[in-house]
């Protein structure tokens, strides 16, 4: 579902993420780890072609779409409808006089899809009458279950999510994370996860990538990675886990 091919992008001469490979299969789940400012987000960003004024090179494919040579209207069909993007706080993205039920109806209409919102929102443990609510009524937790729920009933294989559950306690974190999981396993659904929290990603993730400086400094398995990691940082990241 995700194919990246000695991945780098720029900023004027500043290189903030190189990415030999990155491969993410249907019904696997790969995070990125690393502190702040290493180039995570950036490649997230890279896969759907949303890293404005940057320079990017390499090949990136993203649901059989070259995203590199895509027009901007391949580009607009494949986000959402076939790879979402859940964000640290999603609420942004959403029109704020707008109700959930009706921007969850517009964009099934937008991407020509007929699918059953109360359905949506119950697969990620939501109750139906959030649909009535509008952006601001909701909790960071709860608007990052409501961008996955767009996802499912838009049919998208590929889930990107950046830090979803950074802004979150630790209960509501426990489940977005359920919630990723379940669809994970019952749609087979290809999850991109990018975190700081080696915590969380070791109860998620198949395959992990350390980054550093905008290089990946290690990968592999992520119980070989968390239990025995090669690369120093690593054991860094690992050590200042709670
Ligand atoms: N639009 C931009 N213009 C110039 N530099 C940028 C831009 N966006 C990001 N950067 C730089 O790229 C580097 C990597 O940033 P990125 O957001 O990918 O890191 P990150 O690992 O996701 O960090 P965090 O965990 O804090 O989100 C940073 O040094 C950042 O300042």
């Amino acid at each position: 579902m995700i194919e990246v091919r000695d991945l780098e992008v720029r900023y004027g001469a500043r290189t903030v993420a190189r990415v030999p490979e990155l491969d993410v299969a249907a019904g696997e789940c790969v995070a990125i780890v690393g502190e702040s400012g290493s180039g995570k987000s950036t490649t997230l960003m890279s896969l759907l072609g949303l890293t404005e004024n940057a320079d990017v090179s390499g090949s990136i494919k993203v649901c059989g779409l070259d995203v590199r040579t895509a027009s901007p209207r391949e580009l607009r069909a494949i986000r959402g409808a076939r790879a979402a993007l859940v964000m640290q706080s999603p609420q942004a993205a959403l029109s704020p006089t707008t109700r959930l039920g009706t921007l969850m109806r517009r964009a099934l209409k937008l991407h020509g899809v007929t699918a059953d919102p109360v359905a949506a929102v119950k697969a990620v443990m939501l109750d139906p009458a959030i649909l009535r609510r509008y952006p601001h009524e909701i909790s960071g937790g709860q608007a990052q279950r409501f961008a996955i729920a767009l996802a499912i009933a838009l049919g998208a294989g590929v889930v990107l999510a950046d830090e979803p559950t950074s802004a979150l306690d630790v209960t509501v974190q426990a489940e977005v994370i359920t919630v990723l999981r379940r669809l994970q396993r019952e749609r087979d659904l290809a999850i991109l996860l990018v975190s700081h929290d080696l915590a969380l990603v070791s109860t998620i993730a198949d395959r992990v990538l350390v980054m550093k400086d905008g290089e990946v400094v290690e990968s592999g398995p992520a119980a070989r990675v968390l239990a025995d990691p090669s690369h120093p940082y690593t054991r860094d990241l690992l050590e200042a886990t709670p």
